[in-house]
């Protein structure tokens, strides 16, 4: 297991879809855009909530799987993105740039397009046009998706 994160910060739902709608905010400045490429699978729901404010019906989807659990691999392009061209009026959408290696494959793919995520983590920062919250390198962003809510013991019998 990675050892390269010493703490969570857990995302709930209506924090996500607060600062999604910011994104959509800042984002609605620099349009309009063409059509949305959602980074899978983290991008999807990011950029559904953006597709909504802005009013955006042309998504596709450029599927990139970089690691397994907290676990980096070298990323795996599952499928790219055909008719957007170099990718310029076009915006993709990722949940978060920790790295930055997802993000520079897929603006590989569209080098004219807009890259926006809700999340960034400075080694991944540059490689992003536009962020909402950046939260350190050491931290591990836990999304509502990959949570279940589960008993907790009272603090008094884990002592
Ligand atoms: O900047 P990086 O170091 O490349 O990390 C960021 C990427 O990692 C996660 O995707 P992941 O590969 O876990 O796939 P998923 O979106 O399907 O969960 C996240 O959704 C980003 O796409
Ligand atoms: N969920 C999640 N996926 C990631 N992929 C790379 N970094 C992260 C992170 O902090 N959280
Ligand atoms: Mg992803």
């Amino acid at each position: 297991m990675s050892d390269t994160y010493r703490m969570d910060f857990p995302v709930s739902w209506d924090e996500l879809h607060r600062n999604a709608r910011a994104l959509a905010w800042r984002l609605s400045e620099l349009g309009p855009f063409e059509g949305i490429v959602a980074i899978t699978r983290g991008g999807l729901v990011p950029a559904a909530i953006v597709a909504r404010e802005l009013e955006i019906r042309l998504i596709d989807t450029a599927c990139v799987a970089t690691y397994d659990k907290k676990d980096m691999g070298d990323p795996s392009i599952l499928k790219g993105v055909e008719g957007a061209g170099e990718g310029e009026g076009w915006l993709i959408i990722d949940d978060l740039v920790d790295t930055g290696t997802t993000a520079r494959v897929v603006r590989n793919m569209l080098p004219k397009a807009h890259f926006a995520t809700v999340y960034a983590k400075p080694a991944g920062r540059p490689l992003v046009d536009t962020f909402i919250t950046e939260v350190s390198q050491d931290t591990w962003i836990l999304f509502p998706w990959d949570v279940a809510p589960v008993y907790a013991k009272p603090i008094k019998e884990m002592r």
